[in-house]
């Protein structure tokens, strides 16, 4: 996951390979609350683990649920295990949830608990606090249920008050609206079988009921639970009296057909990668229980070209531009969003009608996608339940900054406008919001795209002079890759000493085969040299003179290049060393060049090797800096010398925060996104 501020994503060009989705959210918190009311224990297959769910998981362990996820059962399978509590409330009677923003836990809940009778209260963060949940209550107090507001009416905080099942009014049929969001229904559908005991329970749905396929999941997935529910149209439902929930005893959660949309989009807009058919998506296919799976129809609408299986979608670019459409996306609310972006690649303006709902999702999303498209360039107009796109023609793309309202959807298909013709980058601020229900979604994208260049910020210097710690820490800022191309250096110098092998030039070619095929590895801040780590053994000053004579050999430098340029990969790269403006990365757009006085540097790393329980003496270190900047400078490959366009930075006066801070102005300065 990207825990950054923004993530700029390079122009992308072509796209393909395999993507394995994360489960649905969906069909997650649905199950996960399924098999907490019933009897016994449920082995959830593929749960997706997100922080929708885990809020979902956290509430339902307070409540007196055993949860064992993946890691305790040691489930090689990685199921998560769930002993449910059979219908009624065990020791727990009481309890405080946080629901953190997800509606998926907040509104099942909100009617589960009021049925168990027992003293609860339910919140989550701000946004969650604006979004309705009135025409549940209402229908829960119908029934005799006893909730308050603790803040503004119709909206959580909620707290719930224990009421006897006898005392709940279930002869005459339980009203609810349907036209806000389904998921009141749902809510209503998950939890009154608990009540349905000894008498059969009838729901009756004022409105026009929206979003019917996410009421499908619910059905489908409560008849795996064994309880049978008997529909009238859309309009009215009945849970039969006897009603029990049942453990399936295992159950899969299918890949998550929202996020699929994404995948889906991606083939259709991004010619094929050479050498593959496009995109292929494992986990979810055309016979979906989620809704969000006629997506494909509205893709292929716009001129996709897919094909599925039971399990599997594959996609590839077919119409180009896409074909305009204007579609009533009442039944795919979530994954229309998508189509919103799509949008700016068509032949014409593209409408989506009947998407009230989206007002009261995580942000008001009609107006979000409107400011965001806007941003790009695009003419947009919206009304209270629409939004019409005009496509964008190449020459008119703008550079933009998405704000994303820690909408997790808005973040993902934003991406998507990275394939732009005008090859403008597009940058994503907040990226970590995807995590709600994607944790992985940039890293699963960037895995099947290739860009036209990924950004690479060069900083070289002398010992010493601070690159390490500099270059880490803007590659953190930045969400980038980072090269210690030092590293390589100290590795093979250790390589060679363990070979028996003296760092010099007699030894030259020997050396650069060991250096060829390095059994290297960077995992986790750790260098790994085949499976050992070797972090503390290349960091003594004499593996640094190791380092700096075998990096002095020509064949070695020739051998390392290749694994060296493997690293500059999406979404962008930071490396230091000696060479790498200079040699390695000669079109990196920014070339830094720090230096610092030689009594800093000795100072400097004086410290940092006491500070390791390393004794050395300032003078020896001194000498031993000086002998290694005369080598590194005066070697006939690869010299260091600053790049003819490299910014000079001489941070002998400076703090690390500083040098990291000028870098960083440098680097936003040469980008062409204005104010968010
Ligand atoms: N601008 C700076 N001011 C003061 N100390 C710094 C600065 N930059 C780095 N240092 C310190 O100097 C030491 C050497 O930095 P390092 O990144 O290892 O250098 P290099 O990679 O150039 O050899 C580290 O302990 C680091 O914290
Ligand atoms: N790109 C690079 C990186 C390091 N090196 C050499 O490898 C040695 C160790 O690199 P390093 O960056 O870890 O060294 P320090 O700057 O920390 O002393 C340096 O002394 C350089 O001689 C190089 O020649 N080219």
């Amino acid at each position: 996951m990207f825990d950054t501020e923004f993530l700029d994503l390079p122009p992308l060009v072509e796209a393909g390979g395999t993507v394995r989705l994360p489960g649905s959210k969906s069909i997650s918190n649905r199950v996960l609350l399924l098999a907490a009311l019933a009897e016994g224990e449920t082995l959830v297959q593929d749960l997706l683990d997100s922080d929708d769910t885990r809020v979902m998981l956290a509430a339902l362990a307070q409540l007196g649920c055993r949860v064992e996820l993946p890691a305790s059962t040691g489930n090689t399978d990685g199921a998560t295990r769930i002993t449910g509590l059979g219908g009624a409330l065990k020791d727990i009677r009481q309890a405080e949830l946080f629901l953190g923003n997800a509606g998926t836990a907040m509104r099942p809940l909100t009617a589960a608990l009021s049925l168990l009778g027992g003293e609860f209260e339910l919140r989550g963060v701000p946004r969650m606090h604006e979004r309705p949940i009135g025409d549940l209550v209402d229908a829960l107090v119908q029934l005799g249920c006893e909730i308050d507001y603790l803040g503004n009416p119709g909206y959580p905080p909620l707290r719930i008050h224990p009421v006897a099942q006898e005392d709940l009014h279930l002869d005459a049929p339980i009203r609810v609206r349907g036209d806000v969001s389904s998921q009141f229904l749902t809510a209503l559908l998950l939890a009154l079988p608990l009540a349905a005991r000894e008498q059969t329970i009838t729901i009756e749905v004022v409105g026009e009921l929206i979003s019917k396929p996410y009421v499908e999941i619910t059905l489908n997935l409560l008849a795996r639970f064994g309880i049978a529910i008997e529909r009238d149209g859309w309009s009215r439902f009945t849970i039969p009296a006897g009603s029990r929930y049942r453990s399936p005893g295992s159950i899969h959660v299918e890949a998550d057909a929202s996020s699929a949309s994404y995948f889906i989009a991606l083939g259709a807009i991004a010619p094929a990668m050479t050498g593959t058919d496009g995109i292929r998506i494992e986990g979810v296919g055309g016979d979906s229980i989620q809704g969000d799976i006629r997506f494909v129809e509205a893709a292929r609408a716009m001129g996709a070209q897919i094909v599925s299986g039971p399990n599997w979608l594959q996609i590839r670019r077919g119409a180009w531009p896409l074909t305009a459409i204007d579609l009533d996306a009442n039944h795919i609310p979530d994954a229309a969003m998508t189509l919103g972006v799509m949008a700016l690649y068509a032949d014409g303006p593209s409408t989506l009608r009947n998407i009230a709902s989206w007002r009261v999702k995580e942000t008001d999303r009609i107006d979000a996608m409107a400011a965001e498209l806007r941003k790009l360039g695009a003419e947009v107009e919206t009304g209270p339940d629409f939004i019409r796109i005009q496509p964008l023609a190449a020459g008119t793309w703008r550079a933009a900054s998405i704000h994303t309202y820690d909408d997790h959807r808005v973040a993902m298909c934003f991406s998507l406008a990275a394939f732009n013709p005008d090859a403008r980058p597009v940058r994503i601020l907040d990226p970590k919001c995807v995590a709600k229900t994607f944790p992985d979604y940039f890293e699963t994208l960037f895995a099947v795209c290739k860009p036209a260049t990924v950004p690479v910020i060069s900083i070289d210097g002398p010992t010493a002079s601070g690159k390490g710690t500099l270059a880490a820490e803007v590659a953190r800022q930045l969400g980038y890759h980072y090269l210690d191309s030092g590293a390589l250096y100290r590795v093979t110098g250790l390589a060679a000493r363990r070979a028996g092998l003296e760092p010099n030039e007699s030894n030259e070619t020997e050396i650069a085969r060991i250096a060829l095929h390095l059994p290297l590895e960077f995992i986790r801040g750790q260098v790994l040299l085949d499976g050992e780590d070797v972090g503390d053994d290349i960091r003594t000053e004499a593996a640094g003179m190791d380092a700096s004579r075998v990096s002095a050999l020509p064949a070695v430098r020739a051998a390392l290049v290749d694994l060296q340029k493997r690293f500059r990969r999406l979404p962008g790269l930071v490396a230091d060393g000696r060479d790498m403006g200079t040699v390695i990365f000669p079109d990196a757009p920014l070339k830094v060049f720090l230096t610092a006085s030689a009594a800093h540097r000795a100072e400097r790393r004086y410290k940092q090797l006491i500070s390791k329980g390393i004794s050395v003496t300032l003078d020896s270190l001194r000498l031993d800096l000086e002998a290694r900047d005369a080598r590194d400078m005066n070697r006939s490959t690869a010299p260091l010398k600053p790049a003819e366009d490299a910014k000079l930075l001489d941070n002998s006066e400076q703090s690390v925060v500083q040098s990291v801070d000028q870098v960083l102005q440098w680097w936003h300065q040469a980008q062409p996104f204005k104010s968010s």
